[in-house]
């Protein structure tokens, strides 16, 4: 049998859509004006934050691990005998995502399914990429090219994703056990990026309960930790923490922060804390500055033993999952109904938004893949 011409019909292209970092010095500035334009980041943040970058040669690690996931996706795709090329696009760096639909164009491509390197529902991990592509698809329309982009669901209760956090989480714990240390002295954090208190709010498809960023996190690390607790016949606590607040003082923001709760978890008694990056994909800098380094130094100082969990990066396991996301997507916009797995729960999140998902709390901008 030879391979189907059209694998992934109506899909020609799949794009790999990030947030993008500096690779040098000389483009940390430039690349924090690009991130922070027209928002209400204070000078003392944005120059802490070009420190993390200069701690690290003025280098973060985001956009190597994108080349890492779109050969591992390549990989995948082609064990698949799916030859559909992978495109890369930014929000904050070249290649821009203007700049990733001109090369879609130059390779005869027209109609693309996004794959975006953020699990959740908010405006900044989900609208604010929908806005991306609509500012960068009309940006091309006007050299004549004409491209459609629709995306993947929201993936954080994927299996791809979530059972493999569940797994590397597992793994984690089960060393921490196996070099003898007693479980009631352990807890568990699942970490994640602060947003403004309004933002999470917002987040979800414009019902009235909002909080879908907060709730699709806390879902996840119930279900890891019970997953822990039935494997490793321990009954140990997880719960939620986050990191990389910025934003002004005055502004609410996600609590606690995972060096406070890191003091109070040392003045109960906690020993060793296992802290899980769910939030993230890969090790970026918010993982490895955040937590590898002011983290680690918050425990070192309190004699806590911190033990970080590896995020999905590229495990087979998670890369696979979302080339089936891809798949699924494609047979979706086919007009079929193919099996959706989620976990936890049993409903798919959506690959088109509602109306007023996650709106945008400034300005009202358009989104592609929404049904607004
Ligand atoms: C939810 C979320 C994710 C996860 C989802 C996703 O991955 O998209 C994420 C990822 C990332 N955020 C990153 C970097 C930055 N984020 C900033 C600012 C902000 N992030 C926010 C939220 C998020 N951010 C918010 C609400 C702000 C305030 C300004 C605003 O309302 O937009 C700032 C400005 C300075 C500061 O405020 O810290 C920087 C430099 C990098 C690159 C890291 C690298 O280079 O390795 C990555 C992957
Ligand atoms: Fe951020």
């Amino acid at each position: 049998m030879s391979p189907d011409p059209r694998p992934l019909d109506p899909y020609d292209g799949i794009l790999l859509l990030s947030f993008g970092g500096p690779e040098k010095p000389e483009d940390v500035l430039p690349f924090l004006r690009t991130v922070t334009a027209g928002k209400n980041i204070p000078d003392e943040r944005l120059e802490e934050v070009g420190e993390h970058y200069y701690g690290f040669g003025g280098r973060s690690p985001i956009n190597d691990q994108n080349r890492a996931l779109i050969a591992a996706l390549r990989a995948e795709l082609d064990r698949r005998e799916i030859d559909t090329p992978v495109i890369w696009g930014n929000r904050n760096f070249t290649p821009f995502v203007d700049e990733a639909l001109r090369e879609a164009h130059e390779q005869g491509l027209t109609r693309l399914v996004t794959v975006m390197t953020s699990a959740y529902s908010c405006y900044s991990s989900c609208r604010q990429y929908r806005e991306d592509l609509a500012a960068a698809t009309e940006a091309v329309a006007a050299s004549g090219i004409d491209i459609a982009v629709d995306k993947i669901r929201t993936y954080a209760n994927h299996p791809g994703f979530s059972r493999t956090n569940s797994r590397l989480v597992t793994e984690a714990v089960r060393e921490v056990l196996r070099g003898g240390t007693d479980a009631a002295d352990v807890r568990l954090l699942f970490v994640t990026h602060s947003i403004p208190t309004a933002m999470d709010e917002t987040s979800g498809p414009g019902d009235e309960v909002g909080h879908a960023y907060s709730r699709q996190h806390a879902a996840l690390g119930a279900v890891i930790t019970d997953e822990v607790n039935a494997t490793l016949d321990t009954d140990l606590s997880g719960e939620l923490v986050f990191c990389s607040r910025s934003g002004p003082p005055s502004q609410p923001w996600l609590e606690p922060d995972v060096n406070d709760r890191l003091e109070e978890l040392a003045a109960e008694g906690a020993t060793t804390v296992v802290v899980a990056p769910i939030g993230f994909v890969s090790d970026h800098m918010e993982v490895v500055y955040d937590l590898d380094t002011e983290a680690a130094a918050t425990a070192d100082e309190l004699g806590l033993r911190l033990v970080r969990v590896p995020t999905v990066g590229v495990d087979p396991e998670f890369v696979s999952g979302l080339v089936d996301l891809v798949e699924e997507r494609a047979a979706v916009a086919r007009g079929e109904q193919p099996a959706q797995p989620s976990w936890p729960g049993t409903t798919p999140l959506r690959s088109t938004c509602a109306p007023g998902c996650c709106p945008n709390l400034r300005t009202a901008k358009p989104a592609l893949c929404g049904q607004d």
